[in-house]
């Protein structure tokens, strides 16, 4: 395993909490990029105040850093109400998720992350819960126990997953709205890039600015991180100004290359080529290999190199895909057949 931090893994680090605070989107117009979710969002948003309903339960799903957090507080400040946090393994009892939901005010929004790691038990409170806002709690024990329902205020669940594959089929359900983040372009990275500069006072042209969004995996996360790194350097060795210059020194020493990949993300291309000719392996092995676990290569470090092209899934493992081969400067076998598809030419 790697002793020092990635810098481009977009799984939350310490010093992106404190600095969070202060750049993160509050309002849907600093919500830049993601679209299609911004506009229907505030439909349905506006759609709920005008009736003076509590929003359908929205379910926000898509890969670490994206913003899932973030568009939830957004969403309960746009409503106009409180938003109370918690998440799946943190809910450990019924009683836990049955207090949360008794101190809502009406129209609240309860936010639960990771929700696909709810327990079952939690999980069978949480459905009267969204359907009927009515909750059924034990009281007593053995023969004495009875069991009496609670009334709730009509309030939003909004769940935030990275894995949505992993909700039992119930509780996705008993979503009105599900909502699907995507990797960011590189011009939507480049406007929050611009945006966190200036807000942290940092002195960013377009170019440099650019220059980081292009190496950030489609992540906003990972851009602000870079731009704090970038910073850094640009203060030491430029005169503080951020310019492409600036920003490609300091990805030459960060060891950032000029896709975004970091040396985990090589060694995991190049890992599937060298020991397992080019694949199909599966993860387990694989993970085995790099001394990585499972969980983090598929949450954190496959979901972006198969969205750009390096990486293919199959039924039978992972691929190094002609692109993998060419970015280590190999060259690809003359013909790849993918095993298992249908449309691979005779052999
Ligand atoms: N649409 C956006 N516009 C501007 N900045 C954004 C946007 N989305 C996210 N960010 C920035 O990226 C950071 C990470 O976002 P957030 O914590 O919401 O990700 P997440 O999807 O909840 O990640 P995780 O899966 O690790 O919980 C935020 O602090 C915010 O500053
Ligand atoms: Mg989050």
């Amino acid at each position: 395993m790697t002793d020092h931090p990635r810098i481009v893994t977009s799984a939350a680090q310490l010093d992106d909490e404190a600095l969070e605070a202060s750049i993160r989107p509050k309002r849907l117009a600093e919500y830049l990029g993601q679209q299609a979710v911004r506009e229907q969002l505030s439909i349905y948003i506006e759609a709920a105040k005008k009736r003076g309903s509590a929003l359908d339960h929205v379910l926000i799903f898509g890969p670490p850093g994206l913003g899932k957090t973030t568009l939830s507080h957004v969403i309960a400040n746009e409503l106009g109400v409180h938003v109370r946090s918690t998440s799946g393994p943190v809910l450990e009892r019924a009683g836990d998720l049955a207090a949360l939901l008794t101190n809502l005010e009406p129209h609240d929004v309860l936010f639960v992350d990771e929700i696909h790691r709810l327990s079952p038990v939690v999980e069978e409170v949480l459905y009267p819960a969204m359907e009927d806002f009515q909750i059924d709690i034990m009281i007593g024990e053995g023969p004495a126990a009875r069991s009496i329902k609670l009334d709730l205020p009509p309030f939003t669940l909004i769940g935030a997953t990275t894995r949505a594959g992993l909700l039992t089929a119930p509780l996705r359900d008993r979503f009105g709205i599900v909502q699907r983040l995507e990797f960011y372009t590189p011009d939507e990275l480049t406007a929050i890039v611009r945006r966190s500069a200036r807000i942290l006072g940092i002195d960013c042209d377009v170019e440099g600015a650019s220059e980081i969004a292009r190496r950030s995996r489609g992540t906003p996360r990972i851009a602000n991180r870079l731009l704090r790194r970038v910073r850094d350097y640009a203060e030491v060795r430029a005169n503080g100004s951020i310019t492409r210059e600036a920003a490609r020194a300091a990805m030459e020493m960060l060891k950032v290359d000029a896709e975004g990949f970091d040396e985990l993300d090589r060694r995991m291309l190049s890992t599937i080529i060298d020991s397992f000719d080019g694949g199909p392996v599966g993860v387990e092995s694989l993970a085995a290999a790099l001394s990585e676990d499972r969980g983090t290569l598929e949450d954190v470090v496959e979901p972006y190199l198969i969205q750009q092209g390096f990486l293919i899934r199959t039924a039978r493992g992972r691929m190094a895909a002609p692109k993998a081969w060419r970015h280590l400067g190999l060259t690809p076998p003359p013909r790849q057949s993918v095993p298992g598809d249908l449309f691979t030419p005779g052999e």
